[in-house]
């Protein structure tokens, strides 16, 4: 399986404000790009305090690139959600691209119930959150080669740490949003010792900030 990372971020590297509301770091140009970029994969993943905080419905993408690059069907949509606190009248919910709800243990079998009732498959990985490497794996399975991960900060740190990402892309607004409890593109628990390496690919100008894109070298 083939992961990207992308998120759009400040100069000092947050993803929101602090009261975690959906803020417009990009303009259209960088939208339109990462529109591309979900017409490439086969599913985009969020982590459930992205759906709380912005209710998405990830149902966007570019569909002329998509028919470009020969792929049928639609994204599907992916929420890693280890207690099963995605409301079930969540935008996600809606809209008839396939959903997978990756959850641990932690979920109680009504709830998983509740999810698929809702219209998700449920994947159970894990005991107390979810274990990613497993759920990804269950994801290929499933026919999902080509995965973008679009935040948020919890998730992204957790691909990182379980060493599941190829490619890291990043929008870096011209803006500072400032707030030690901000989310930042990388959260968790954070590295000691030893960090992801990565190597610098690209360097673009788009609108009023750039986009940067490495790739990671994963061990093993
Ligand atoms: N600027 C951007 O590109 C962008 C993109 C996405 C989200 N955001 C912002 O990020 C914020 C949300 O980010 P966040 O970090 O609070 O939440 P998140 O979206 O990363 O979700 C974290 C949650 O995912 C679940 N999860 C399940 N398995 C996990 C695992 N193995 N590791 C980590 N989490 C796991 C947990 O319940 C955890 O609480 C919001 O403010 C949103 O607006 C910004
Ligand atoms: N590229 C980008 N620039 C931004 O300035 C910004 N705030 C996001 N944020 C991602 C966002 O948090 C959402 O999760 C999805 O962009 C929602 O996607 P939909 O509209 O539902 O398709 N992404």
């Amino acid at each position: 399986m083939h992961v990207l990372v992308n998120a759009a971020m400040s100069v000092d590297g947050k993803l929101a404000t602090y009261r975690r509301e959906q803020l417009r770091i990009s303009g259209d140009a960088d939208f339109a790009r990462v529109d591309r970029r979900r017409a490439e994969a086969d599913a985009v993943v969020v982590g459930v305090g992205t759906v709380l905080a912005d209710d998405p419905s990830l149902l966007r993408f570019d569909r002329e690139r998509r028919s470009e690059i020969e792929t049928t069907g639609v994204p599907a949509r992916v929420v890693a959600d280890s207690q099963g606190r995605t409301p079930l009248d969540a935008a996600l919910f809606s809209g008839d691209a396939p959903i997978y709800l990756l959850t641990s243990e932690a979920t109680p079998p009504e709830r998983r119930d509740a999810f698929r009732d809702a219209g998700a498959q449920v994947i159970v990985a894990g005991t107390d959150r979810v274990d990613l490497t497993d759920a990804f794996d269950t994801l290929e399975h499933e026919g999902i080669e080509r995965l973008l991960v679009e935040g948020g900060g919890e998730l992204i740190f957790s691909c990182f740490e379980a060493n599941l990402v190829d490619e890291l892309s990043v929008y870096i607004g011209s803006l500072i949003i400032g707030g030690r409890d901000a989310p930042t593109l990388a959260d968790g628990n954070g590295f000691l010792g030893s960090f992801p390496e990565l190597t610098l690919r690209r360097v673009e100008r788009l609108d009023d900030g750039v986009v940067l894109r490495w790739r990671v070298e994963n061990e093993g």
